[in-house]
């Protein structure tokens, strides 16, 4: 269960998130597994490898998440002809399918957790004692959802893509904001560099005080999530996959195997570079400056009466 806080600490797992804390990077698979289990230890295999700490799956049950109209109309996907309603089943995995999924997890040291589109998949989850439950941008609204939630004492992570500031006000009210980390997030497929809004995490984190800020990116490339960290994001989530072109309407926002070992590594270079803000003068910089300052004036004075060249003094 979660640690409930007032503090901008949360727990997920064996790991704290906030500040001072190292980012979380969350791989979503999402479901780029495409209904394979083969595809989703391919994709927690590169999660491993890449560092992350966790990989995310939506768990839908599709005669709830599917309005009723759409259930018969036919498409085209890998599998051949089918109805809407039967891709829905197609692409989600049963019980046994997160067995197995948990077991692999276990052997491989990487936690994981899910998306419940609806209340009856967060009663499927809670079967496997995840360390949280995130709620989808598009679930902001779903207050049965969110009270089913709550009520599972857990860390809740919330999207909020295409959500305005009071809708994301009274679903903090719903979740309560003691066990919650926000995400902010553009919900567009990929999304442009132009609406990643970015500052939008300091705007979170200002009118959240008590609630870590996070990042659930959407944007094709590696930069833009870098720099959300750089903003003070304390978690990341992006979607993965095993190549951008398979079929899927995630796959093409989504980052491949090797970016995601570049997006880890960059990250982890850039939460060490954020230091904590108080200005000094490095042991390493001394020789330079030596080397390379002009003495003058009152520094020049006072090493002339035998003073040291402190930092401070210059
Ligand atoms: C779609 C999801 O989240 P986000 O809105 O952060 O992309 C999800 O977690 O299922």
């Amino acid at each position: 269960m979660s640690t409930s806080s007032t503090s901008r600490i949360r727990t997920l797992g064996d790991r704290e998130v906030g500040p001072g804390r190292p980012v979380y990077v969350t791989g979503e698979i999402g479901i780029n597994h495409n209904g394979e289990l083969e595809n989703a230890f391919a994709l927690i295999d590169a999660a491993v490898e890449a560092g992350c700490d966790a990989v995310k799956f939506q768990k839908r049950t599709p005669e709830v998440c599917t309005p009723r109209d759409q259930w018969e109309i036919e498409r085209d996907t890998p599998w051949g002809r089918m109805t809407y309603i039967d891709y829905r089943h197609r692409v989600e995995f049963d019980e046994d399918g997160y067995r197995a999924i948990d077991e692999y997890c276990r052997k491989k040291g990487i936690a994981w957790f899910a998306s419940p589109w609806d209340v009856e998949s967060v009663a499927f989850l809670e079967k496997f004692g995840v360390p949280a439950h995130k709620v989808a941008s598009a679930s902001l609204t779903d207050d049965e959802l969110l009270r089913a939630l709550r009520a599972t004492g857990r860390t809740i992570i919330l999207s909020t893509g295409m959500s305005t500031p009071k809708q994301i006000r009274h679903a903090v009210e719903v979740l309560g904001s003691e066990n919650i980390l926000l995400c902010h997030a553009t919900s567009t497929y990929p999304a442009p560099a132009a609406e990643l809004n970015l500052r939008m995490i300091n705007t979170l984190e200002a009118e959240y005080p008590n609630v870590p800020i996070g990042y659930s990116g959407h944007e094709v490339g590696l930069q833009t999530t870098l720099a959300a960290v750089a903003l003070g994001a304390v978690f990341v989530e992006r979607h993965i996959t095993l190549d951008r072109a398979m079929w899927g309407s995630d796959q093409a926002a989504s980052v491949e195997p090797q970016g995601l070992q570049r997006l880890v590594r960059d990250i982890r270079v850039v939460e060490e570079s954020l230091g904590d803000g108080v200005k000094k003068v490095y042991e390493g910089e001394k020789a330079a400056m030596k080397k390379l300052r002009r003495v003058t004036g009152v520094v020049a004075e006072a090493e002339a009466a035998g003073a040291e060249r402190e930092p401070a003094s210059v």
